[in-house]
């Protein structure tokens, strides 16, 4: 069986997982697909006696859960996935649906009921494809469901009371968890035991088989279809290759969050496949099946992470992006014309940009993709411009001091820019140029979350807020637009706030954001009810951040609050890696770091911050509210 291949199908899409079930996402996680967690905040309450089986209560929810997500994602986030997929799991006994208990009591009440018997457990998945056209989101819905069968042994009171103290059943539909405790209840399983942990990967790759590869009349006639397709019955993996493509040719694609796959595909008479890390059984003419050895894939990409970073950065330089706005498709001997570069080098940077998504080739010439329009162009309302800039005349030469970074655990400055900077921030505000380039980038990423951490709780009772390092005030002008009764003042150094007035919305009521300029370490702070540091810890070490915690604690009264908004790592720190690749980033150019939802409430807590809330948002920054009591 070849699940890659039909997974490989999701490599270059943009995935969202619209569930906050950790065990969803190690299903998912090891077969090797990349995809984004977003958790759906759709209640769990539809009326069950409206629905004739309980699978179509599971499968109603399911959809419902990566509808709210699309729905969000697209409206809220304005970032449209390509696919979410949403699942539910339930355990149906006697006729009767149960979910996850909500104390022990209720757990008790629900293994006593399975105690002894089989019972079965439903998973209801939705696949739903999102395309936003004239930013109406367009949506495609696939749905099904798997059952399985599960008895449990007679066990006793003092048994399951033993289980249900362990506080496995909490988070589990039917109060147990078959992958840990929960299997020592378990006489037999039949069907699929991964749905009963949560997700049918097996179906789930059939579905996927069905959408990506209906099968063909001449497989029809000829194949054994009995589960997932084998790579010989796929007519064509290779999206659009010809079926006279007769070479080997490694394919490499970016998709508009810049997710990558490679693989290569390879073509005899009328079959191809593509192959991306799985042995791939592939027919030669005479339909003998050969076996393509085995490919790392997951780490030839990483190899291949910093070229395309590169080819990204450089064709953002150049302004290619820019160039093909509002424009037909241009060949590539007009656009190195225009922009002042060799032929040569253009069309290969082209043709590296269009596969990895970024721009679109024909016959034509080469466009700009839609996500290349609204995010690449230096100009764009959601431009990511500045960032890349920064990124490449910055992050970059730091990063190629990593190494030095990690055997001497400190930032890499003098390396990278061959001079000692004292202040973090000197670096940066030295030159008008490096200073309204780093503008721009903190400018970039402060816009895109800006929505999110501003909505991330309600704020409505606060009246002031201050927004400490709010440098060009993008998120100052979402508060008093999500709540126009606040007042934001931002306070950053004098070297920054000078430069804000490049960075002003037009045609927007400025009024209740003021600049203030001073240094919040050594500078009395503004009064406010609500105390904002929006990637402000992550650049300090924990002394530093006590110095500034305690200014604000100082300052705040209680009914006041503290926002943070920071990339919020797991607190086993092994999940989120664009989190993790955040704190090296820290590593090479700062004295702090990135830091879990943990570390966070214990600085918070020391300086009488306690009752502490976390949002993960599922953009790049997540939030944390502290309320002063
Ligand atoms: C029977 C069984 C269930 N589960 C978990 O039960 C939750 C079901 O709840 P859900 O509502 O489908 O999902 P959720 O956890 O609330 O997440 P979400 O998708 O965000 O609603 C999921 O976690 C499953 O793994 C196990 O881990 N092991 C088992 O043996």
């Amino acid at each position: 069986m070849v699940l890659n291949p039909v997974l490989g199908k999701l490599v270059s899409k943009r995935v969202v997982l619209a569930s906050a079930s950790p065990r969803r996402r190690e299903i998912l996680t090891n077969v090797g697909l990349r995809f984004e967690v977003v958790p759906s905040w759709f209640k769990e309450t539809l009326e069950k006696s409206s629905f004739t089986a309980p699978y179509e209560y599971a499968v109603e929810t399911a959809k419902q859960k990566a509808l709210e997500v699309a729905n969000r994602m697209h409206v809220k986030h304005m970032r449209t996935p390509d696919v979410v997929i949403g699942a539910d799991t339930i355990v149906s006994v006697d006729e009767q649906i149960l979910e996850k208990p909500v104390d022990k009591q209720d757990a008790y009440r629900m293994l006593s009921r399975l105690n002894g018997k089989e019972h079965s457990v439903f998973t209801g998945v939705a696949i739903i494809h999102c395309h936003s056209k004239d930013n109406q989101l367009e949506m495609e819905i696939t749905d099904f469901y798997e059952e399985t069968k599960v008895k449990f042994s007679e066990l006793s009171e003092e048994l399951l009371w033993e289980y249900i103290d362990s506080g496995e059943p909490m988070d589990k539909a039917g109060g147990y968890g078959i992958q840990a405790l929960g299997g020592m209840l378990v006489e037999y399983v039949h069907g699929d035991f991964l749905n009963v942990v949560g997700f049918p990967l097996n179906h789930f790759c059939k579905k996927l088989a069905e959408l990506y590869y209906p099968p063909s009349k001449h497989n029809i006639q000829h194949k054994k279809y009995d589960s997932i397709p084998s790579v010989d019955t796929f007519e064509n993996l290779s999206d659009g290759e010809s079926s006279n493509f007769t070479e080997h040719k490694a394919a490499s694609k970016l998709d508009h969050s810049g997710m990558r796959s490679s693989g290569a595909a390879y073509t005899s008479g009328n079959t191809s496949a593509v192959r991306t890390g799985f042995t791939v059984p592939l027919e030669n003419q005479n339909g003998v099946s050969q076996s393509a050895s085995k490919l790392p894939s997951k780490i030839l990409e990483l190899m291949d992470g910093f070229r395309a970073s590169k080819a990204l950065f450089v064709a953002s330089k150049l302004k290619i992006f820019d160039h093909l706005k509002d424009k037909g498709p241009a060949k590539a001997v007009d656009i190195a014309n225009d922009v002042g570069t060799s032929v040569c080098g253009t069309e290969r940077l082209l043709d590296a940009c269009a596969s990895l998504g970024l721009l679109e080739k024909t016959p034509q010439g080469y466009s700009n993709t839609d996500s290349a329009n609204t995010y690449l162009t230096s100009d764009g309302k959601y431009s990511l411009h500045g960032y890349i800039i920064h990124s490449n005349d910055h992050l970059w030469p730091l990063f190629t001091n990593l190494e030095f970074a990690v055997k001497e655990g400190s930032r890499q400055n003098h390396r990278a820019f061959g001079k000692k900077a004292d202040d973090l921030f000197k670096d940066y505000y030295h030159s008008q140029e490096v200073n309204q380039r780093f503008m721009a980038a903190m400018h970039s990423i402060a816009h895109l979350t800006a929505r999110d951490v501003a909505t991330a709780f309600d704020l409505s009772q606060f009246k002031s807020a201050c927004d400490l390092g709010g440098c060009t005030g993008a998120l100052a002008y979402e508060l008093v637009q999500v709540y126009p009764n606040l007042k934001v003042t931002v306070f950053d150094l004098p070297e920054v706030i000078a430069n804000t007035s490049y960075f002003q919305p037009s045609g927007q009521h400025t009024a209740p954001v003021t600049f203030v300029s001073g240094d919040f370490f050594k500078d009395n702070l503004p009064e406010a009810d609500l105390y904002i540091l929006s990637r402000v810890l992550h650049d300090w070490p924990d002394e530093k951040i006590h110095v500034l915690l305690s200014k604000v604690s100082a300052v705040c009264r209680p009914g006041c609050a503290i926002l943070l908004a920071e990339m919020v790592l797991d607190d086993e720190k092994k999940n989120r890696s664009t989190a993790l690749l955040q704190s090296l980033n820290m590593l090479v150019q700062t004295e702090g770091k990135e830091r879990s939802g943990s570390e966070y409430q214990a600085l918070l807590k020391q300086h009488g911050f306690k009752n502490v809330k976390i949002r993960i948002t599922g953009n790049l920054l997540d939030v944390i509210l502290c309320v002063k009591t």
